[in-house]
């Protein structure tokens, strides 16, 4: 059975088609790119595989069980976390409790529980407590925990938002242009911490960046798509040399 398993998936806003007939597969454990010039619609792809849209046609299944429908709460349950372009934190809230939020989802009580402050809503806090202080301190960021992300520099509130994603133990991770906003030495950080991420947990990740470095980087394969529609995949090798890949994004000349 295929980790995600995504066929003939297509969107349309009003007479816009952005997305087309886009398939892909991810048996788990994969390092793998989206790339496309801007309004490709690389972010329509994310935004239907974690629920924020319903598409107008195709199927995504995730772990064999379809997930059109659901909502991206439900999805987030069942194994598929991600970022955002833009850095969507609570800024009025520590990081510590951006990370404990996000993981309630799976707390294992009723409101009745929380209303009644039971003892399996005080386990299911300190559960979820010790959760988000490991993977704060697996990242490096347990010093971050009681300050706002607003006061952060934007390299930490992207690593943050990364940690969030992680917190709900996801087997597939969504970043959706984790570069952007960088400067040259987060990059560099950032595609050490992707690598590192990957090799520590048991995860897949599918990322959507422009940063090439960063995708060529890490990733083993790339999908290509433009206006909706994909127009290559392979190795970075083979994307590199692409002349469709090439033309798409710079007419003539090389990536
Ligand atoms: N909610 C929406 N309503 C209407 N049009 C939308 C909506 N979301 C995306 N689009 C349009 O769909 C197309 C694809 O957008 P999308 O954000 O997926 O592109 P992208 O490849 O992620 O672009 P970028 O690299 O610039 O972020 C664009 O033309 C965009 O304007």
């Amino acid at each position: 059975m295929n980790l995600l398993e995504i066929n003939g998936l297509t969107q349309n806003f009003g007479g816009l088609c952005a997305l087309s007939d886009f398939s892909i597969r991810f048996e788990g454990g994969e390092l793998t790119g989206l790339i496309g010039p801007n309004g490709a619609g690389k972010t329509t792809v994310f935004n239907l595989t974690s629920g924020f849209y319903r598409p107008s046609g195709g199927d995504i299944r995730f772990k064999g069980r379809s997930i059109v429908g659901l909502r991206p709460h439900q999805i987030t349950g069942m194994g598929i976390a991600r970022t955002f372009q833009n850095i969507r934190l609570w800024n009025d809230m520590t990081v510590l409790d951006n990370i404990r939020i996000s993981q309630h989802y799976s707390m294992g009580y009723a409101l009745w529980d929380a209303l009644m402050r039971t003892v399996a809503y005080g386990r299911g806090e300190q559960r979820i407590h010790r959760t988000a202080m490991e993977i704060l301190e697996a990242l490096d960021l347990r010093r971050y925990a009681t300050e706002l992300p607003r006061n952060l520099p934007y390299g930490i509130q992207r690593k943050v938002e990364i940690a969030r994603a992680l917190s709900v133990k996801p087997s597939l991770l969504l970043l959706d242009e984790p570069a952007a906003g960088l400067n040259s030495a987060d990059i560099q950080g950032l595609i050490q911490l992707i690598q590192w991420i990957h090799d520590t947990f048991d995860v897949a990740i599918w990322m959507i960046e422009h940063q090439m470095a960063v995708v060529m980087k890490l990733c083993s394969w790339i999908k290509v798509i433009d206006f909706g529609v994909t127009i290559a995949e392979g190795t970075p090798d083979e994307i590199q040399n692409n002349p469709d890949v090439i033309k798409a994004y710079l007419g003539d000349d090389t990536i």
